[in-house]
């Protein structure tokens, strides 16, 4: 395993659930990093968020590891998951709950159906 897979993986294993993406959960620096680092934040979603943008061999490597060619990258216990469009699908479709639910991820259901009250 090379020296950023091994960095990659110690990230996942050590978090259940980690975004690489552009910028901070604060300040994201990307529209479709923010658009997901706002749907985690607002559901109450516990994550690690991984800048890509401060660290050139992650932002290559995630896309290696994940053989996904984008950022922002959501894993998930370890899996794999998406990136914006994929996350933004799961959302509205109820599917990112169930996972969450599913992974035994604590998040705040009532932001969950908000968030599809405010765009059905
Ligand atoms: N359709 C993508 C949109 C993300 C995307 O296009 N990201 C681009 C621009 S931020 C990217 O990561 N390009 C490669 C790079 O900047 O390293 C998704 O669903 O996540």
């Amino acid at each position: 395993m090379t020296d950023v897979n091994a960095r990659i993986q110690d990230l996942i294993d050590s978090n259940d659930v980690v975004l690489f993406m552009k910028g901070t959960r604060d300040m994201p620096q990307c529209g479709f990093s923010s658009r997901v680092a706002g749907v985690l934040n607002y559901m109450n979603v516990p994550y690690q968020d991984v800048n890509v943008l401060s660290d050139a061999d992650i932002r290559q490597g995630i896309k290696d590891f994940s053989d996904w060619p984008t950022i922002p990258q959501l894993y998930v216990k370890g899996e794999f998951v998406g990136g914006c469009d994929i996350i933004t699908e799961m959302t509205l479709s109820g599917e990112l709950d169930q996972l969450l639910s599913q992974k035994g991820v604590a998040f705040d259901q009532a932001a969950a159906d908000k968030i599809r009250e405010a765009n059905a």
